[in-house]
């Protein structure tokens, strides 16, 4: 069990966003987010995921409500965020080599050059891609091209780091490697993390906590705090009583948010026994 008390990174109050006069895409969101934490949100589709994530990197003004971050009200893309998004090639310049993209952001850092070198060099090794630092990103596979981008971001050391959808554009052998790469960045650097996914699976495996959102206009429906042992791994930690359970629990939810209910979800009185497990573990065919 993950035992932390930690200062509040990001602070998401009552917030309320409309893009159009009374038609409200975001009804009521509110969460914080710890240092180091990583809390993965998930919701039917379409209840605002993307709307919430673009009021946290102050590319939208909430309607009303707060979104804070360090204390501070965010009003327009913070100097200590970074953000890794589904489209890797769209957020790789394909003019410049693997090193040069994540050496990029650092120009807005006020460190001497040998010490950018150093932190590209670092970040560039822990996602497995110091050989292929001169190769441009069109000569790289999806996957490879997705952990530049994360190697960009831990270069830059942000406050948060948002992550919309990030994996769901490689195929599955892919995802479940980068999963475990954000789960060993986050443990190994205290990372923090607000992580939107539709997958459950993977809003499980990686959260400290999983934020349930209603359907639109979304509202805070249930914050599930995953006690896992923070070493994870992709088949025992699945198999496990405790994340079958988990998953359930979530899958439930969003079935009720799909089938239109809004209100929030209290969680199961202290003491109460947990929810019995509805879906087994996948089973694995064996091949002769
Ligand atoms: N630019 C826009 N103008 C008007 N309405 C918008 C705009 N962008 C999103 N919406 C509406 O706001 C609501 C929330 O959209 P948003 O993209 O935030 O949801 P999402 O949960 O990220 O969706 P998905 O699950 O498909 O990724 C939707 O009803 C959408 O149609």
């Amino acid at each position: 069990m993950r035992v932390r008390e930690p200062k509040t990174v990001l602070e998401v109050e009552d917030l309320h966003y409309e893009y159009l006069p009374g038609k409200a895409a975001i009804d009521s969101i509110s969460f914080k987010i710890g240092e180091g934490e990583l809390v993965s949100i998930v919701g039917p589709s379409g209840c605002g995921k993307t709307t919430l994530m673009k009021s946290v990197a102050g590319l939208l003004r909430p309607t009303s409500g707060t979104v804070r971050m360090h204390g501070v009200a965010v009003s327009q893309v913070p100097d200590d965020l970074a953000m890794v998004f589904q489209e890797y090639e769209r957020s790789l310049y394909p003019w410049l080599t693997v090193a040069e993209n994540v050496k990029l952001p650092l120009r807005y850092v006020k460190v001497d050059k040998g010490q950018r070198a150093r932190r590209v060099e670092r970040a560039l090794a822990e996602v497995g891609l110091s050989r292929d630092h001169a190769k441009y990103p069109w000569q790289l596979s999806g996957g490879m091209q997705q952990r530049v981008a994360i190697a960009r971001a831990l270069a830059y050391r942000p406050s948060l780091l948002l992550m919309d959808e990030p994996f769901a554009s490689v195929d599955a052998q892919t995802r479940a490697e980068l999963e475990d790469l954000v789960a060993a960045v986050q443990r190994n650097h205290g990372v923090t993390i607000m992580l939107i996914t539709h997958d459950i699976d993977e809003a499980v495996y990686l959260g400290d906590r999983v934020i349930v959102l209603t359907g639109s206009p979304s509202r805070t429906m249930r914050e599930i705090d995953v006690d896992l042992p923070s070493e994870r791994d992709q088949i025992e930690t699945k198999a496990s009583r405790e994340f079958v359970a988990l998953r359930s629990e979530v899958a439930h939810l969003i079935r009720r948010a799909t089938r239109g209910t809004t209100e929030t979800v209290e969680p199961p009185p202290e003491g109460a026994a947990a929810p019995e497990p509805t879906a087994k573990p996948r089973q694995e065919r064996i091949l002769p």
